[in-house]
């Protein structure tokens, strides 16, 4: 049986999608309940519901064999998992964005993000040094209320930045989900790992 770690939130409504799509028969249950594991006997599979940012460690530690993650999230951690496929699902950007006309503070710049790992690697690959102030969410705050000069953020449509009087500076990264698998369990369960990839390939949504 493969174990599938789904990160609840936003990408999940898509990632259900495109399994539907590649006519795994997911229970209305998947979508209509609160469990947070759901066996489905007909396909040999169990999906596990979990936080976006956690996928990753469920399927580094084993304990699912695959999982669905943001890119943002693989290019936060290096962790030891394998990226099989691109699924093209819950595009978005990572930008830098700021107030309109803004200077960096040139005494202490401050970037308030989600992301400080890719975040501090972009600044300091631009020849910036600045401090990293790590939040958890409503990053586009940071500015308006004189926290940091600069965000680093997930942008979609853009109409956060745009509501909030904030304007995108730099296109850091374009950002899809990745299907991702546990390197042992590559090894061990290839042939059906290799068949799932197959029926999801078919099925991927055109860049
Ligand atoms: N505005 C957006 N449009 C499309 N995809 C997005 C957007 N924001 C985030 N994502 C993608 O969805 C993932 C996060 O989903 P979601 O917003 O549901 O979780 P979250 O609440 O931010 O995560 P966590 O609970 O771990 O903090 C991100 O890793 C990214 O890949
Ligand atoms: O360009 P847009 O389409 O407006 O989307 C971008 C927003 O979506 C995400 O936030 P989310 O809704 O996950 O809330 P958060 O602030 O709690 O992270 C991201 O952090 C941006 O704030």
């Amino acid at each position: 049986m493969l174990t599938i770690a789904m990160p609840k939130g936003r990408i999940f409504e898509e990632a259900v999608e495109l399994l539907r799509r590649a006519d795994y028969a997911l229970p209305p249950e998947f979508t209509e309940s609160r469990k947070l594991v759901i066996d489905v006997p007909e396909e040999n599979m169990r999906f596990i519901l979990a936080k976006p940012m956690d996928v990753v460690t469920y399927v580094e530690h084993g304990v699912a064999d695959l999982g669905i993650a943001g890119k943002d999230v693989l290019m936060e951690e290096e962790r030891d998992v394998y990226e099989l496929l691109d699924l093209h699902i819950s595009r978005c950007h990572l930008a830098v964005a700021g107030l309109p006309g803004a200077k960096m503070n040139e005494i202490a710049p401050r970037v308030a993000t989600k992301y400080p790992n890719i975040a501090s690697t972009y600044f300091r690959e631009q020849g910036e040094q600045v401090e990293i102030i790590r939040l958890n969410g409503s990053i586009e705050l940071a500015p308006l209320i004189g926290l940091a000069d600069r965000i680093v953020d997930i942008v979609s449509t853009g109409r956060t930045l745009r509501e909030n009087g904030l304007v995108e500076l730099e296109r850091i990264a374009e950002v899809t989900s990745r299907l991702i698998v546990n390197p042992a369990s590559y090894r061990l369960n290839g042939g059906d790992i290799e068949r799932l990839v197959d029926r999801l390939a078919a099925v991927i949504p055109q860049p």
